[in-house]
C-alpha cells in the first residue's frame, strides 16, 4: 500500500522529531497535541533542528522550507482521519494511549495503519483495544530522532505482513535501519538500556558515587556518549520510571524494581531537561548536578 500522509499524535520531544524526519523524507505530516503551546514549541524546535542541519551542510536550504511546508498542526485529533499511517507519541501511559485510539478509530479510513512509538507497553494489548489489531504495530524511534539511526519495529500477535512491510518501507525511505523486536516489555533497546539507567540511580541512591562521578565513569570508562544520569534527564525521568514499571510488572522479577530515588524525582516534578531540573539543574548557563 502507498503511504503519503502521516499523522503524529503528541508534539513532545519524540513527536517533533518524528514529524521532522517524515517531512524531510517527503511525507505530508499532520501533528496533533492536546496543548497549543506544545504544538507551537514543536514547530519552533523542528525549524531550529532543520536550520542546524542546513548549517552543517547536511540538508539543502530549499529542502528545509519544503519540509516545513509539509507539516500541518491541529488540536483536533479527528483531523487525522484522512491519514494513511498514524504514529502515536503521546505520554507513556497505557490509559492515555488507549483513550487516543478509542477516540480516533471511528474517524479512520479502513486502510489506515495505526502505530505506537511506545517505549515499553505491550503492542498486542494496545492493538486488542482497537478495531484493527492486524493493522497495528510498534514503531519505536530513538531520541534524538533526527540523529539516531535505529527504529525498532514490533509486531503484535495479530499484525499482518502487509502492515509490517509498509512500516519497513517507511523506515527505509527515512534512510534509517529497522530492528525487528518481539512484543515483550521494553522490546530490545529498553530491556537492556533502562535497567542500566535504573542501576545508575541505585548507585547514586546508595552513595557509591555522586551524579558527576557516575556520569564521568560511564563516559570515560565505558565510552558512552552521555552518562546514564544525563541520558535519563534527556529521555525524561517520568518516561524512565514508566518503562521500569512496565518491565517490573510485565516480567514479574524484582531485578527490575524502580529505584525509590527515581520515583522521588518524578514525584517532585523534576523530570529532567523538559522541566528544567532532574539529576542536573538546567536553569543556569551550565547544568549543575543536584546531588
Ligand atoms: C527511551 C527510549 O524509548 C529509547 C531511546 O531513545 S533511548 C535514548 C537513545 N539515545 C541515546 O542514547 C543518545 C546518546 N547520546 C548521543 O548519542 C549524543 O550525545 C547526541 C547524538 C545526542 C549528541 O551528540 P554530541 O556529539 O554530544 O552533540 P553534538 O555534536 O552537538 O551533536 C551531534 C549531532 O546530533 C545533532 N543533535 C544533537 N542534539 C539534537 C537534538 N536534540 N535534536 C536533533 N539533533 C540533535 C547535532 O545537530 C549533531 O548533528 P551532526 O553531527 O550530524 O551535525
Ligand atoms: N523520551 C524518549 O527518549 C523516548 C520516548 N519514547 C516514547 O515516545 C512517547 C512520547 O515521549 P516524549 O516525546 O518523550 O514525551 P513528552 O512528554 O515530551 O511529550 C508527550 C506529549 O504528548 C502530549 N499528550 C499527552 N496526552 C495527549 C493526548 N491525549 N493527545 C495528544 N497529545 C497528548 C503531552 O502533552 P502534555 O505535556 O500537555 O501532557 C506532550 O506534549 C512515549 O510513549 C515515550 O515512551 C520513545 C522513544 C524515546
Amino acid at each position: 500500500m502507498t503511504i503519503e500522509k502521516i499523522g503524529v499524535i503528541g508534539a513532545g520531544q519524540m513527536g517533533n522529531g518524528i514529524a521532522h524526519v517524515m517531512a524531510l523524507a517527503g511525507y505530508e505530516v499532520l501533528l496533533t497535541d492536546i496543548n497549543q503551546q506544545a504544538l507551537d514549541q514543536a514547530l519552533e524546535t523542528i525549524r531550529r533542528n532543520l536550520a542546524r542541519q542546513v548549517g552543517r551542510g547536511l540538508v539543502p536550504e530549499a529542502d528545509m522550507e519544503d519540509a516545513l511546508g509539509r507539516i500541518g498542526s491541529t488540536l483536533k485529533l479527528t483531523d487525522l482521519g484522512a491519514t494513511d499511517l498514524v504514529i502515536e507519541a503521546a505520554t507513556e501511559r497505557e490509559s492515555v494511549k488507549q483513550a487516543i485510539f478509542e477516540d480516533l478509530q471511528p474517524h479512520l479510513r479502513p486502510h489506515t495503519i495505526l502505530t505506537s512509538n511506545t517505549s515499553s507497553i505491550s503492542i498486542t494489548r494496545l492493538a486488542s483495544r482497537t478495531d484493527r489489531p492486524e493493522r497495528f504495530m510498534g514503531f519505536h524511534f530513538m531520541n534524538p530522532v533526527p540523529v539516531m539511526q535505529l527504529v525498532e519495529l514490533i509486531r503484535g500477535i495479530a499484525t499482518d505482513e502487509e502492515t509490517y512491510r509498509a512500516c519497513l518501507g517507511v523506515v527505509e525511505r527515512l534512510g534509517k535501519t529497522a530492528a525487528s523486536a518481539e512484543d515483550f516489555p521494553g522490546f530490545i533497546v529498553n530491556r537492556i538500556l533502562m535497567p542500566m539507567i535504573n542501576e545508575a540511580v541505585y548507585t547514586l541512591y546508595e552513595g557509591v558515587g555522586n551524579v558527576k562521578s557516575i556520569d564521568q565513569s560511564m563516559k570515560l570508562g565505558a565510552n558512552h556518549p552521555m552518562g546514564p544520569l544525563e541520558l535519563a534527564d534527556f529521555i525524561g525521568l517520568d518516561t524512565c520510571l514508566a518503562i521500569m514499571n512496565v518491565l517490573h510488572d510485565g516480567l514479574a522479577d524484582t531485578k527490575y524494581r524502580p529505584c525509590p530515588l527515581l520515583t522521588k524525582y518524578v514525584e517532585a516534578g523534576w523530570l529532567g531537561r523538559k522541566t528544567g531540573r532532574g539529576f542536573y539543574d538546567y536553569r543556569g548557563d551550565e547544568p549543575v548536578p543536584t546531588r
